[in-house]
């Protein structure tokens, strides 16, 4: 089955809902419309900058499309801090990242909170980017293949079958994020086709035929065409390069098969 290759910028915690509006508004000007019909884009800004985004994107009938970095496992109610998955399709989000290292790391979340978020997302409509993925050690020790595929088994625990159609897994080896030691086609097709085929085992043929598998780490316009050249890597989740409206708008052209604009 053909997948549309999709590029996620995660703008992570950068740029206000003022420079929202100037980097989206760069890129729907340096990429025309004619490459969305080969590579779906979208960015993920901070919280704040997500209304700023959709007034833009309805205003001009982008074909970008936008989504949120994270969201409540809860529906409402006394959670200080969260934005809950009905509040972000209010924004018409179309994507949101679940469980992406830097939350693991820094915010303790474990695989069982992750699937909450999962679930939260699917609830209310929005497709979930499901980061998996090892640090150093745990590749040092040939172990992740095993370790990336678990995250992913649990991460997806107790949906049914017609519901996993519905998410976008990212496969993020920790050690390529931010440093510019992006890893190679190979490394990120062998952890993207195990990906594939625990779907497969799990969920069969046509669920595992269709998931879009991402690659992230480093992603930048020089090495995302020989990355999304892999048979199971369908897109990237960029990081950094979706910063800087000239680069990214490289990126997606490159990932749509070119030419540059
Ligand atoms: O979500 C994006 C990834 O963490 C990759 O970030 P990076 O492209 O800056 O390495």
């Amino acid at each position: 089955m053909a997948r549309k290759v999709l590029i996620a910028g995660n703008w992570k915690m950068n740029l206000n809902h003022l420079e929202a509006i100037a980097l989206v508004q760069k890129i729907a000007f340096a990429l025309p419309e004619k490459y969305y019909a080969k590579v779906d884009v979208t960015v993920l800004p901070p919280f704040t900058d997500i209304r700023s985004v959709q007034t833009l994107t309805d205003g001009e009938k982008l074909s970008l499309t936008y989504g949120a970095q994270d969201v409540s496992p809860h529906e409402s109610g006394a959670y200080t801090g969260d934005v809950s998955g009905a509040m972000l399709a209010k924004l018409g989000c179309s994507y949101v990242v679940v469980g992406h290292s830097e939350r693991r790391e820094y915010h303790a979340e474990t695989d069982e909170l992750v699937n909450k978020k999962v679930r939260a997302a699917l609830k209310h409509g929005i497709t979930p980017i499901l980061c998996v993925g090892e640090k150093l050690e745990v590749r040092e020790a040939g172990e992740h293949i095993q370790h990336t595929t678990t995250q992913l088994i649990e991460g997806l625990k107790g949906l049914k079958t017609e519901q996993v159609a519905n998410v976008v897994v990212a496969y993020e080896p920790v050690w390529a994020i931010g440093t510019g030691k992006v890893a190679t086609p190979a490394d990120a097709e062998e952890v993207c086709k195990a990906i594939r085929e625990t779907l497969r085992e799990k969920y069969g043929d046509e669920i595992a035929g269709g998931v879009r598998v991402l690659y992230g780490g480093s992603a930048k316009a020089n090495n995302v065409g020989d990355l999304v050249a892999c048979e199971n890597v369908d897109g990237a989740l960029v990081g950094g390069a979706s910063l800087d409206g000239e680069e990214f708008t490289k990126l997606c052209a490159l990932a749509a098969g070119g030419p540059l604009p």
